[in-house]
């Protein structure tokens, strides 16, 4: 798009009438074009930010946005050219899809010849073509949201905002929509930001991912810089499965009930977690040599394309592992388990249970 914006907030936070704090003060930038994915636990912070980008809430006093470099912070949501698309449609359900689609239009005083070639546009852009004289309610779940978008982008808005569109449809249909959704805001270069609770959502859609922990930004970073490069120990367990073993480092490693892993960095606390991904650990089929821990099978799912593997070490928690191996496990067998060394990960801030 020609006219992408940049997106600033500058020590935006937020406190309710109640005096909840639902934002600390943050520091957001959002680059032109860019899509941006707020993710997080209920109840992070994430519609509040929205809203405040919005102009639906108002930062606390000192807190800044700007829109293009152009501070917008006192502005009402009609006057920073925004679109909108909520979880829950808000269509008008008396009026046709055309006329949702067009509604702002009409109040923009386009000219009917005008509008209704701009109607079958974004239809066609949506991919509903030849349902503008469609009632609302004669309209599927996802149809409804293809309206909803398209009404959104009807008065080419600065900046487009999804608050968990896709959260009320049934999983096909989500992914369906969210690939056409990815599509279209590529095609489109619009500056949007998308609150979601979903993080296989948040990886597909999102240049940027902003990881939100109670009111705060935990990490900023790609989908990649976010699974692999987690910034803390909050964000490596709220994205995707994680291991975890806790025990005590001796002589480079870190000792625990079923194993030992490499860890050589100095801790002052007894006890250290180390975390894995499942797809870091390989199951070692050649003896036991080189393998970091032993245990036996609790459970297996057979998940298609690969099967995970729960495996009883012995310590609080099983492990879990991934693999792609045509292999059939019973519950009980042992196991050896070998975990690859880059995919170790250590955090300081991290509970050690
Ligand atoms: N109008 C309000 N008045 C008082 N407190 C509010 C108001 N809106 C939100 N909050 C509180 O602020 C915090 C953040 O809410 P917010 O809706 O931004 O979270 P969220 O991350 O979008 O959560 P969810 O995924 O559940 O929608 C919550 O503790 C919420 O209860």
């Amino acid at each position: 798009m020609k006219n992408a914006v940049s997106i600033q907030l500058i020590q935006c936070g937020k406190t309710f009438a109640n005096g909840a704090q639902a934002l600390q003060p943050i520091e957001l930038e959002i680059r032109p074009g860019e899509t941006v994915v707020l993710l997080g636990p209920s109840g992070c912070g994430k519609t509040t930010t929205l809203r405040l980008i919005a102009g639906l809430e108002f930062p606390d006093a000192g807190g800044q946005v700007l829109f293009g470099g152009e501070d917008v912070t006192a502005l009402p949501i009609e006057k920073r050219g925004v679109g909108m698309v909520f979880q829950n449609y808000a269509l008008f359900p008396n009026m046709t899809v055309g006329e949702n689609i067009a509604y702002g239009l009409k109040i923009r005083k386009m000219p009917a010849a005008r509008r209704l070639a701009k109607i079958d546009t974004l239809l066609e852009m949506v991919h509903l073509q030849g349902l503008g004289q469609r009632r609302i309610d004669q309209l599927s779940g996802g149809q409804k949201q293809r309206v909803a978008l398209a009404r959104a982008l009807a008065v080419e808005p600065k900046v487009l905002l999804l608050d968990e569109p896709l959260t009320a449809l049934d999983a096909k249909l989500r992914e369906t929509l969210r690939a056409d959704l990815n599509q279209l805001l590529r095609k489109l270069g619009i500056t949007a930001i998308y609150v979601t609770h979903d993080q296989s959502e948040a990886m597909a859609l999102g240049d940027r991912v902003v990881v939100m922990e109670r009111g705060r930004i935990a990490q900023v970073g790609s989908p990649q810089d976010i699974y692999y490069r987690p910034a803390s120990h909050f964000v490596a367990d709220f994205i995707g499965t994680m291991n975890r073993v806790t025990g005590r480092v001796h002589d480079g490693y870190l000792r625990f009930a079923g194993g030992m892993l490499p860890f050589t960095a100095s801790s002052p606390a007894p006890a250290v977690t180390l975390m894995f991904r499942p797809e870091d650990v390989e199951v070692v089929t050649d003896g036991a040599a080189g393998a970091n821990m032993q245990g036996a099978v609790l459970s297996t799912f057979f998940l298609g394309d690969r099967t995970r593997l729960v495996i009883d070490i012995g310590a609080e928690q099983p492990v879990i592992v991934e693999t792609g191996r045509r292999a059939s496990w019973r519950a009980g067998e042992p196991i050896a388990l070998r975990v690859a060394e880059h995919g170790l990960l250590h955090f300081s801030d991290g509970a050690t249970a």
